[in-house]
């Protein structure tokens, strides 16, 4: 999608003063942000600084939230995490959650369906051959990169329009991060909405259609891409990457 283009579309997903707590801790103070149907968000910050709690809390997985999350026009404070999986959105966590003991096809096959339109095995396996060739495999036999992979294609196959990917490439080798820009590309294309955190600047660059800096689980900034030189070094010293 051009910069033209994506300022004009309606967000898919709409986060209006969120905020959330961790028993008597808050941890985010009145988070707001858009991702739109065919656009990458990143969500941008040092650690501990509330990234992997905005994905939780539009989940519904923290114990108390408020605020307001739409997605696509459909209010979900108040509901129960399934409830929020079955509109449409779909989390791929940090620890990727993976059964070992499980092949890779028990693994692929376990989230259920949650609305028409998901992806088919042949088009997943177009997208993944890894998975395809370690069908049989246990999960704990696969690498990170593979796990990564099987992670993302699980939730394409439910039918989630929408993505929250919380730091797919960490920890892996620039090879399968260039697979993993590519697949976000196609995912992209094929129109879902993804909200992605990244600790590697240098690939949310290049994947984002816009970046939303957190601090103390605050926005403190927000960029539309793709950015220029000046703006890609003051969020480098701002991260400290
Ligand atoms: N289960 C928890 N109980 C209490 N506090 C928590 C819990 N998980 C996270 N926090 C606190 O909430 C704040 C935000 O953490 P969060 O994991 O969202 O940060 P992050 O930006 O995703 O960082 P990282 O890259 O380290 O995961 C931090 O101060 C953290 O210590």
């Amino acid at each position: 999608m051009t910069a033209d283009t994506y300022s004009l579309v309606k967000p898919a997903l709409e986060l209006r003063n969120l905020s959330a707590w961790y028993g008597e801790s808050r941890a985010l103070y009145d988070v707001s942000l858009d991702v739109k149907p065919g656009g990458v968000v990143s969500l941008l910050g040092r650690n501990g600084a509330g990234k992997t709690t905005i994905v939780k809390s539009i989940m519904g997985l923290m114990n108390r939230r408020e605020g307001s999350v739409r997605f696509e026009n459909r209010e979900t404070i108040g509901l129960s995490p399934r409830k929020i999986a079955l509109l449409g959105i779909g989390l791929v966590p940090e620890e990727r959650g993976i059964f070992g003991t499980l092949t890779v096809q028990e693994n692929l096959m376990l989230p259920p369906v949650v609305r028409d339109g998901g992806m088919t095995l042949e088009r997943i396996f177009d997208l993944f051959p890894n998975v395809r060739a370690r069908l049989t495999a246990a999960g704990n036999a696969l690498s990170g990169g593979e796990q990564q992979m099987l992670a993302i294609a699980r939730i394409l196959r439910t039918g989630a329009r929408a993505i929250l990917l919380d730091e797919p490439t960490e920890g892996l080798a620039p090879v399968i991060v260039q697979q993993i820009r590519k697949t976000i590309e196609s995912m992209k294309e094929m129109g879902f909405t993804i909200l992605l955190v990244e600790q590697n600047f240098d690939f949310a660059a290049r994947v984002s259609d816009a970046f939303v800096v957190i601090e103390n689980g605050r926005v403190v900034d927000r960029l539309e891409g793709p950015l220029g030189s000046a703006e890609i070094e003051s969020v480098r010293r701002f991260l400290s990457v």
